[in-house]
C-alpha cells in the first residue's frame, strides 16, 4: 500500500514583477502586476512505507518545492496529495508528528545552547514520553557517538557533529517519514559514512521511510533504493538506480588489462575487438557472447570500469541544456 501519493500535482509560483523607476512605482502601487510561474506539472507517484526513496533533479528542478508540499508548507495549485493517510497539513499536530525533516541549510538547533537544551524543547513540543524520549536519544547519541558534544554549546562543533545532531532531533518524536534535503552539504567522507550507516540502520531497525535529496551521488547510491528524477517538472524517471543506469543507454563497461610484458595476455577470443599498447590490452568492443581466454600468469591487473549514476545523471540533464 502506497504511504505517500502525488496524483496530478501541479504548483505554480506567483511573483509579484516590481518595476524600475519612480512612475512605475507609483503605478505599482495602484495596480500590481503578477507571473505565474509553473514549477510542477502533474506529477505523479507513489512511494511505499519503509522505502528508501532518492529524489534527484538539476538546480531549480522543482525537489524543493516537492518537499514544502509534502510537508504542507505549500498547497498544490491543482492535485491531490496523501502522506500517512492525511493531506499535508502544517496546522495538522497528528500529521506534523508522523514526519521528521533535515534541511542542510537550516538549522532546527539553537547556535547558543547545547543540543541537549534544544532536545528537550523538542520533547515538550511534540509532547514525547519521558521514557521514549530518554530510550531514543542514548540509542541514538550511542549509535553517532555523540554522548559526549551533546551538552556543548552547538556553534562550537564540527558541521558533521551538528549534522549528526540535527539527525536525532528530527527523529526523537519517532517519526514514520524522514526527509533530508542535502545533508550532507560540506561534511567529510567519515562523517558522510557515518550519516550513511545511521540512515540505513534506522530504516532497517524502525522502517523509517526515508526520503533524500541530494545532489551527492554517494549519498544516494549508499543510500536509497528507490530513484525519482524530477525534470522540467515532470518526473522523467521512477525506478531503481540499476534500471536508471541502464536506461542511459551509456556505452558498455570498459574493460582493460594490465600486463607484465608487452605481449597481450589475450590467447583467444571470440566476437571481441582489443587493442594492445604496451604493456596494456583495452578490449574496445564486445558484444553479450563475447568471450575471451586469458593467460593468468601475465596478468598485473584487470579493470572493468562500470557506468556510474553521476555518468547517467550527467548524459540526462546535458541532454536537457542542448
Ligand atoms: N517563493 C518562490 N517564489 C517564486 N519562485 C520560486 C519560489 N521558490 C522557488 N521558486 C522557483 O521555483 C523553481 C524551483 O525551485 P526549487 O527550490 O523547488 O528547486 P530545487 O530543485 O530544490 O533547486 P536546488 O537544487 O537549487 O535547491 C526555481 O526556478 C525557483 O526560482
Amino acid at each position: 500500500m502506497s504511504y505517500i501519493t502525488m496524483k496530478g500535482v501541479s504548483y505554480s509560483y506567483q511573483t509579484y514583477q516590481k518595476k524600475s523607476g519612480l512612475k512605475a512605482n507609483l503605478a505599482d502601487l495602484i495596480k500590481r502586476h503578477y507571473q505565474s510561474k509553473q514549477v510542477l506539472d502533474n506529477i505523479s507517484l507513489s512511494i511505499k512505507q519503509g522505502e528508501k526513496v532518492g529524489l534527484l533533479g538539476p538546480n531549480g528542478s522543482g525537489k524543493s518545492t516537492i518537499i514544502k508540499l509534502l510537508t504542507g508548507i505549500l498547497q498544490t495549485t491543482s492535485g491531490t496529495i496523501s502522506v500517512a493517510n492525511n493531506t499535508p497539513d502544517t496546522n495538522n499536530a497528528d500529521f506534523l508528528a508522523k514526519i521528521g525533516v533535515v534541511m542542510g541549510q537550516k538549522s532546527q538547533l539553537n547556535w547558543d545552547l547545547p543540543a541537549a537544551d534544544t532536545f528537550k524543547i523538542l520533547k515538550s513540543i511534540y509532547k514525547i514520553k519521558e521514557a521514549d524520549y530518554q530510550k531514543r536519544l542514548s540509542k541514538y547519541l550511542s549509535m553517532f557517538q555523540l554522548e559526549e558534544v551533546v551538552y556543548v554549546p552547538v556553534r562550537k562543533l564540527s558541521l558533521g557533529e551538528r549534522t549528526k545532531l540535527e539527525v536525532i532531533a528530527a527523529l526523537l518524536h519517532g517519526p514514520e517519514l524522514l526527509i533530508l534535503d542535502e545533508p550532507t552539504i560540506g561534511m567529510d567522507i567519515v562523517s558522510q559514512h557515518a550519516l550513511h550507516s545511521f540512515i540505513n540502520e534506522i530504516n532497517r531497525l524502525e522502517n523509517v521511510t526515508i526520503l533524500l535529496v541530494s545532489h551527492q551521488m554517494a549519498d544516494i547510491e549508499a543510500i536509497t533504493s528507490h530513484l525519482l528524477v524530477l525534470l522540467d517538472g515532470h518526473i522523467t524517471f521512477d525506478g531503481s538506480v540499476h534500471q536508471f543506469i541502464k536506461k542511459a543507454q551509456l556505452p558498455k563497461p570498459q574493460i582493460t588489462i594490465t600486463h607484465h610484458t608487452d605481449q597481450s595476455p589475450i590467447i583467444a577470443q571470440e566476437h571481441t575487438q582489443f587493442k594492445t599498447d604496451s604493456m596494456q590490452t583495452t578490449i574496445t568492443d564486445y558484444e553479450d557472447e563475447s568471450t575471451i581466454t586469458l593467460k593468468l600468469k601475465d596478468i598485473q591487473n584487470f579493470q572493468i570500469d562500470n557506468p556510474s549514476l553521476e555518468d547517467s545523471l550527467y548524459e540526462l540533464f546535458k541532454k536537457r541544456k542542448e
